[in-house]
């Protein structure tokens, strides 16, 4: 399998290159050549296989010979040994159609468990055979970081840095990533919000001597192996409810696009969903975009699903390509006018391409506290602020099986639990001393020149 940049002008590269790679050097992100395609027949055999079994049948043709078949199982299930319930993504009925997938019964009880663990066992296959060192950089709201650190922290051939907005993540968010004590994890706190500590990375990465002095790598969403690891859930859940012989829906609690991208993939693979429906919290430009065809960014409002406040939306460009005709020549024009002022007009038929597949949906803070309260007392389940945007938006959806995405445990952001339903919801045991760890974490300013030196720095 061949790797190919939404730019067009980056080196084509394999599994492995891609993965190592991050974004590309043309700007833009790396998507396969094709997109493997699995028959009926196919689906319907992998009906009941282990999540881990299923992981390596969805993977396997995108990863094509990087690593052997045992070595990849092996890898696998190393990624999924440690985490917290047997069905990895368990699904709960929250109404008579309506699902909801469990993905936060990972090391860091969030979604990103799921590709981090394995991207984190990939990766140290990877550097094993090449014996390189390298330097990962990370933008993240508060759950990509804290997943990175833990899929990579007190390795000796891998240094994570991770830039978070400073006051703009949960405590338990924050805790977790400036707690732990090895000396290779390093925990910024940027004086901006998540759209810039991503504009930064990407800088860092458009920057050719630095990322090449410091082997840069990225763990965000922009290397296409989070995404693919994240198509796997959709087959899980898909299976779980008859697929191939059911057709179902997703609704998924949306901000960088990757999560909800990876449903697009597994759609195209062949797995029947209906429509994709991208919930967003206030910050609402995905959803102004599909509704209006205008794509615009107006800075980024503070809400109490922090995880989802962002307003450059880096896998969008993964949709806007396919939406396109894989053209990355207007792409890359789109992209030039985020850049310079800050948005872009859809042109037809790609808007029309995309609302053929997506559906969309808001909620605001008012409707998020509100579905948190209602979806306790009718069911039991207590939904973190994430899940319950993409509840509320799963709600307002027309009949048909539906699965909405559960991205992160309620304990990560008690006080807004507590606020809609009166229950503050505790960390499971292993992390009861979380807030009682000493932190360590650097202020840093929104500045290139500034991040870049600190980060040789440490580096030495
Ligand atoms: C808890 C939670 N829910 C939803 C999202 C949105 O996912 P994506 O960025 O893949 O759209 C994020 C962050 O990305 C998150 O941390
Ligand atoms: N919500 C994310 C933002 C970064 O997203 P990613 O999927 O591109 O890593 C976070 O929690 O950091």
């Amino acid at each position: 399998m061949r790797y190919i940049s939404t730019r067009g002008q980056a080196p084509v590269l394999g599994f492995g290159e891609a993965m190592m790679t991050g974004l590309a050097r043309d700007g833009g992100l790396y998507v396969p050549e094709t997109v493997p395609q699995l028959s009926r027949d196919e689906i319907a055999a992998m009906a009941g296989l282990s999540y881990e079994d299923l992981a390596f049948r969805v993977m396997k043709p995108f990863i094509g010979d990087f690593f052997g078949d045992d070595e990849f199982r092996g890898l696998i299930a190393k990624a999924y040994e440690g985490f917290g319930h047997i069905a990895r993504a368990p699904l709960v009925q929250l109404g008579p159609q309506h699902f909801l997938m469990e993905l936060f019964h990972g090391p860091t009880l969030a979604f990103k468990d799921f590709a981090m663990q394995l991207i984190g066992q990939m990766m140290q296959a990877a550097l094993a055979k090449s014996g390189e060192r390298i330097t990962i950089v990370g933008a993240t709201s508060g759950d990509t970081g804290s997943a990175a650190i833990e899929a990579f922290r007190g390795l000796s051939n891998v240094d994570v840095f991770i830039l978070f907005p400073h006051g703009r993540v949960s405590d338990v968010q924050r805790r977790q990533m400036t707690t732990p004590s090895e000396a290779n994890v390093h925990a910024l706190a940027l004086d901006g919000d998540f759209d810039d500590c991503q504009a930064r990375l990407k800088d860092m990465f458009n920057d050719f001597d630095f990322r090449d002095g410091v082997r840069l790598a990225g763990v965000n969403s922009i290397n296409w192996a989070r995404v693919l690891a994240q198509v796997v859930y959709y087959f899980h859940a898909g299976l779980a409810l008859g697929a191939p012989h059911r057709e179902v829906s997703f609704t998924v609690p949306t901000g960088n696009f990757g999560d909800i991208f990876a449903g697009y993939i597994a759609k195209r693979m062949g797995l029947p969903i209906g429509r994709l429906v991208i919930a967003t919290n206030q910050n609402d430009i995905l959803d102004r975009a599909l509704k209006s065809g205008e794509y615009r960014t107006t800075g980024v409002a503070p809400s109490i699903s922090p995880s989802m406040d962002i307003q450059v939306s880096s896998n969008f460009e993964r949709a806007l390509f396919e939406a396109l005709g894989r053209d990355g020549a207007a792409v890359a024009a789109l992209m030039e006018g985020l850049k310079q002022s800050g948005g872009f007009t859809i042109p037809e038929p790609a808007l029309s391409a995309l609302r053929a597949t997506f559906l969309s949906g808001r909620a605001s803070e008012e409707e998020t506290l509100a579905t948190i309260a209602s979806a306790y007392k009718a069911t039991g389940e207590l939904l973190c602020p994430h899940s319950a945007v993409a509840v509320k938006v799963a709600q307002e959806q027309e009949q048909g099986a539906m699965v909405t995405l559960a991205t992160a445990h309620p304990a990560k952001f008690p006080d807004a639990v507590e606020r809609a339903t009166g229950i503050r919801p505790g960390l499971p045991p292993r992390m009861a001393d979380l807030f009682a760890r000493p932190e360590r974490v650097t202020r840093a300013p929104n500045d290139l020149g500034a991040l870049k030196t600190l980060i040789r720095d440490r580096l030495g």
